[in-house]
């Protein structure tokens, strides 16, 4: 979603940069329409009234969306790019595409490591090469790449993140949400697991058939492969086939 897609971040002199306000939507919509329809993003599916309600919805805090604070850069009163964050995330960042190469997207970074000190992620579309060489002069460290699947647009994306000023400590907590998500994912993939077996155990599903089912697991492969394409098949496999050995494992205990 963000894509400034500037060349040669430069001294900034006499961009300002400034809280948004209800009055400046109009003029942030024009420059997310006119960035957001660049190379390397996706065809906007939305009317234009329906994607500056969605916008000012966000930034005003009402409606059931997220919040997002709106940061402006204007240069003589003109505004010409925008940064959003919710919490450590920046979902929207955008350069009208007539002044990018002025240093606009290099004043809203380092304003958003300002503000988040600690570090913040954001992500790219994979198409946008222009924005992601960008992010990445920043500082911006990539990090996976995805199918898009988990967010509204589908596109395959990647995500990047600035540590901030420990990084360690960025990483290690970062690492720690993910295995909080992980941990329960892990055990609602075991428990279906086992409610596999039980059925198994009946005589129910597959015929009956009891044990390991190759062709089920590569299919399962497959899929999630399709999702994380970075992770590569095969160690996907091997790890699936850990996580498969061990549920299965977990289940047969629960017969003893
Ligand atoms: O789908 C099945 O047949 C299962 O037993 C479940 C499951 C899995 O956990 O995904 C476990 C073992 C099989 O080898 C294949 C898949």
């Amino acid at each position: 979603m963000t894509g400034p897609d500037e060349e040669l971040p430069e001294e900034v002199t006499d961009l300002v940069v400034r809280p948004g306000t209800p009055e400046d939507v109009d003029a942030v919509h024009a420059v997310l329409l006119a960035a957001g329809s660049g190379p390397g993003h996706p065809p906007e599916r939305r009317t234009p009234e329906e994607s500056r309600a969605w916008l000012a919805e966000r930034v005003s805090g009402t409606g059931s969306g997220e919040h997002q604070e709106l940061w402006v850069a204007e240069r003589d009163g003109r505004v010409l790019g925008f940064v959003t964050m919710a919490d450590a995330w920046v979902p929207l960042l955008f350069v009208d595409p007539d002044h990018q190469g002025e240093g606009v997207g290099h004043g809203l970074v380092e304003l958003v490591k300002a503000l988040r000190p600690d570090g913040f992620g954001l992500r790219v579309h994979q198409d946008n090469t222009g924005a992601r060489a960008f992010y990445r002069r920043q500082g911006l460290v990539e990090l996976e790449s995805t199918d898009g699947s988990a967010y509204d647009d589908g596109w395959p994306d990647t995500r990047l993140a600035w540590p901030g000023h420990d990084p360690l400590a960025w990483w290690r907590s970062s690492i720690d949400d993910v295995d909080d998500e992980l941990a329960v994912l892990l055990a609602r993939r075991t428990a279906l697991t086992a409610a596999v077996q039980d059925l198994k155990a009946a005589g129910g599903g597959d015929g009956g058939r009891r044990g390991r089912d190759p062709e089920r697991e590569a299919e399962i492969v497959r899929r999630m492969s399709a999702h994380a394409p970075g992770l590569g098949t095969e160690r996907l496999a091997r790890v699936m086939d850990a996580l498969i050995t061990e549920s299965l494992a977990a289940w047969e205990d629960r017969q003893r």
